[in-house]
């Protein structure tokens, strides 16, 4: 369906100490979870929401594949779904394995389609079929996109949203996403993006849930309307303005044109 892409297993070793453990067991409480994305010089995922952008060379292409050769599940948010229809599914010759794309839609806004990359790629036997957590309900949900979901092998999972000041469905906590990913027998996850799903696990309530950060880093700059990484401040005791996060245990590797960027965040 898809080239089949190269990773050196020189470059593999330099990003070994950033990925899971090739042992690592689904019973732990929580899975390994590594925040990779593609970004330009001006933080921006895409030139606009919606636009699918290729930022990432060749070769952290490559590696991007890789690293899902290594987690057990991929997570993206439902613009990315529906922006870029993906494939969500490992391009590295010889894979033996394929991660399960994990789609987060509160409000089930994508209708699975037989024309859909991802779903193709499952039924050609080269990736694995998505689970969608929805906010909705089970009597909520379409029978048609269930029937086709289930005929590939994926499935629906309620998350109960937080309750927003005012009382509505507000976004999932990222404890019950990854309860969820665990319960499923997923051992490691890899988010992609888009930009709102990473900013909302980059929150300092969140952020310690994260293991590894590997970010590309193209020499490029998107301009202004792009989709753009950037979480919401935090603050100190005294409510003085700090920064959101920050990378410790950092490495930087050229690949081609792009950089990769491999570190741990800061618990504090
Ligand atoms: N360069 C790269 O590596 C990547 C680029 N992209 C690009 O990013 C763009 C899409 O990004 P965004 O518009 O920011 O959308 P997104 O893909 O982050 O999806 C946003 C939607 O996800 C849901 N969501 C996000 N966080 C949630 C939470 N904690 N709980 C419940 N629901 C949550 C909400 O419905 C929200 O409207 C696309 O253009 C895509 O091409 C996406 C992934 C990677
Ligand atoms: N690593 C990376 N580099 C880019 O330049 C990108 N645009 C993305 N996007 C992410 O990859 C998904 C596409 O996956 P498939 O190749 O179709 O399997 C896309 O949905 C984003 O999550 N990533």
């Amino acid at each position: 369906m898809s080239e089949a892409l190269e990773f050196a297993s020189s470059s593999a070793a330099l990003l070994e100490p950033y990925v899971p453990p090739a042992s690592s067991q689904s019973t732990a409480a929580k899975p390994f979870v590594t925040l990779t994305f593609a970004t330009s010089l001006d933080s921006s995922l895409s030139l606009a929401p919606g636009v699918r952008t290729r930022l990432s060379g060749p070769g952290s292409k490559a590696m991007t594949h890789y690293l899902r050769s290594r987690h057990s599940a991929i997570l993206v948010g439902i613009n990315t779904m529906l922006a870029d229809d993906p494939g969500l599914n490992c391009r590295i010759a010889g894979a033996s394995s394929q991660p399960r794309p994990i789609i987060i839609d509160p409000h089930l806004r994508w209708v699975p389609k037989h024309s859909d990359k991802v779903l193709q790629i499952c039924r050609a036997g080269q990736g694995l079929a998505p689970i969608v957590l929805t906010g909705l309900q089970p009597e909520e949900w379409p029978e048609g996109s269930i029937s086709i979901l289930t005929e590939h092998g994926g499935k629906f999972i309620h998350v109960e949203p937080k309750k927003t000041a005012s009382g509505g469905r507000g976004r999932f906590d990222w404890h019950d996403i990854l309860h969820v990913v665990s319960q499923e027998g997923l051992s490691s996850l890899m988010v992609e993006g888009g930009a709102q799903i990473i900013n909302s696990l980059l929150d300092s309530q969140y952020h310690s849930l994260v293991d590894s950060v590997i970010v590309t880093i193209a020499p490029t700059w998107l301009g202004e309307g792009g989709v753009v990484v950037s979480p919401a401040r935090a603050h100190d005791e005294q409510g003085v303005p700090i920064p959101a996060a920050r990378l410790s245990d950092v490495k930087w590797h050229p690949f081609g044109e792009d950089v990769v960027l491999c570190g741990r965040l800061d618990k504090k």
